[in-house]
């Protein structure tokens, strides 16, 4: 369901991010993406929705060719895909309920559907509790289910994370680990960018090591295979 063959991947300062790779990822996939600090695997990610285009190659997700759509397309794209970031990037402004229904306001969801599913997904992730605070009224590891909550309220195919824990605690990461594999046991791929050796070798999974923008090591139930 993710396909990517050829992928060269150069930016405008003419740093080449990504060098050739070849990745197939299936549907209801978790997968682990590791590697040195500038790798790559942040640049792999932005290609699966879109942030990003190639330079050269091609990238399918679910059928849909992201490195040739055109710019109206993408939209469609995005629904299939939640991202969550290291750093929330939750609105500040809004409650933790406004921030998890605002993802479904902007497809005009009907209001009905969005009370309901908001707070189911609160309920997934822990946090019915707390739909009326404000970002800055949570824990940081609150504020990441939040995230979780918002990127996968619209029932997405795809799940990216891309060092979801890196802001957190050891214990608060165990927790964040736990909702993603609830997540991925009910049918959602997960791809999770990581720098954590303790997550990796704990709770084995597919690796895929990037190196210099290429595949170095692709391996199921893998190890994080770094020094830290
Ligand atoms: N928008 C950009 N413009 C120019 N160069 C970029 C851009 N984004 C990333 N790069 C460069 O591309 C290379 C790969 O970056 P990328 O963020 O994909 O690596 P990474 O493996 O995710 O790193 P980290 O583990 O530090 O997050 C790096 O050399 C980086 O400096």
């Amino acid at each position: 369901m993710i396909k990517m063959q050829g992928v060269y991947k150069t930016y405008p300062n003419g740093v080449t991010a990504l060098n050739g790779l070849d990745i197939h990822i299936d549907q209801g996939e978790f997968v682990y993406v590791v590697g040195p600090s500038g790798a790559g695997k942040s640049t792999f990610t932005k290609l699966i929705y879109r942030e990003e285009k190639p330079t050269t190659g091609t990238v399918l997700v679910n059928d849909m060719d992201t490195s040739t759509m055109k710019q109206r397309r993408i939209p469609m794209l995005r629904r299939q895909i939640g991202v969550v970031y290291q750093d929330f990037r939750l609105l500040p402004t809004l409650t933790v309920y406004e921030n998890v229904a605002f993802a479904l306001e902007v497809i005009e969801e009907n209001p009905q559907n969005i009370r309901r599913r908001v707070m189911d997904v609160l309920d997934q992730v822990r946090l019915k509790n707390k739909a009326r605070f404000l970002p800055d009224e949570l824990s940081g590891g609150e504020q990441q289910r939040v995230s979780i909550a918002r990127a996968i309220v619209n029932h997405p195919k795809v799940l990216i994370a891309d060092e979801p824990t890196g802001n957190l605690d050891p214990e608060t990461s165990w927790e964040i680990m736990h909702i993603l594999e609830e997540i991925n046991t009910a049918g959602t791929t997960v791809l999770m960018a990581t720098h954590s050796q303790e997550i990796v070798n704990t709770i084995r999974k597919r690796v895929i090591a990037i190196e210099d923008g290429m595949v170095v090591r692709d391996q199921s139930n893998g190890e994080y295979g770094y020094e830290m």
